[in-house]
């Protein structure tokens, strides 16, 4: 008799531990081990480290803010983490995990969240996450240029 099996289908978001995570390899760990809690796959991880051109190009919908700057500063202040992260709702799931953009807010509304317990400030916030599928497709293609997503996800839901 042939076994039933389940395809469950899976989707990718990139997700960026920020340079004040990566400079404790303790926090790194532990941040790690959080997104295995949650069954989200780290399918594929890269350090980085960005100048300030490569800062301004991700973050070119920023500019002109107030914080822009700042954010620059902060985001090539040192080396930082690129992941590629799996799950069946993997953009929703992150972004829950790492919790709302301010940890001020996070720790009041959302305390057991990862900003909540690790971030810094408004703009060392500590955590990113895409916020779309089309978004998490660009900016997996922005830090994995060398990787074909629609590969990954073909070999992320046949092991489903
Ligand atoms: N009001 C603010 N004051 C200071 N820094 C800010 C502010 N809003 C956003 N930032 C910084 O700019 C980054 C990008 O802002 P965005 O609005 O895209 O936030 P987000 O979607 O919650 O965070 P991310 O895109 O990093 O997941 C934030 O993660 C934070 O570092």
């Amino acid at each position: 008799m042939t076994p039933i099996t389940h395809a469950v289908k899976r989707q990718l978001t990139l997700a960026l531990l920020k340079p004040d995570i990566c400079a404790s390899q303790k926090l790194q760990v532990r941040v790690h081990e959080a997104i295995e809690a949650q069954n989200i796959k780290i399918v594929s991880q890269r350090p980085v480290l960005w100048t300030k051109e490569e800062a301004g190009a991700f973050y070119a919908e920023h500019k002109g803010k107030f914080f822009y700057d700042r954010l620059c500063g902060y985001m090539t202040s040192g080396p930082f983490q690129a992941l590629v992260l799996s799950s069946p709702d993997a953009i929703k799931e992150w972004r829950a995990l790492i919790g709302p953009t301010h940890p001020c807010r996070a720790r009041i509304h959302q305390p057991t969240t990862l900003r909540a317990l690790y971030g810094l400030s408004d703009t060392r916030n500590s955590f990113h996450g895409s916020d779309s599928d089309e978004t998490a497709k660009n900016e997996i293609a922005f830090f994995f240029p060398e990787l074909s997503i629609d590969n990954l996800l073909k070999v992320q839901d046949s092991q489903a």
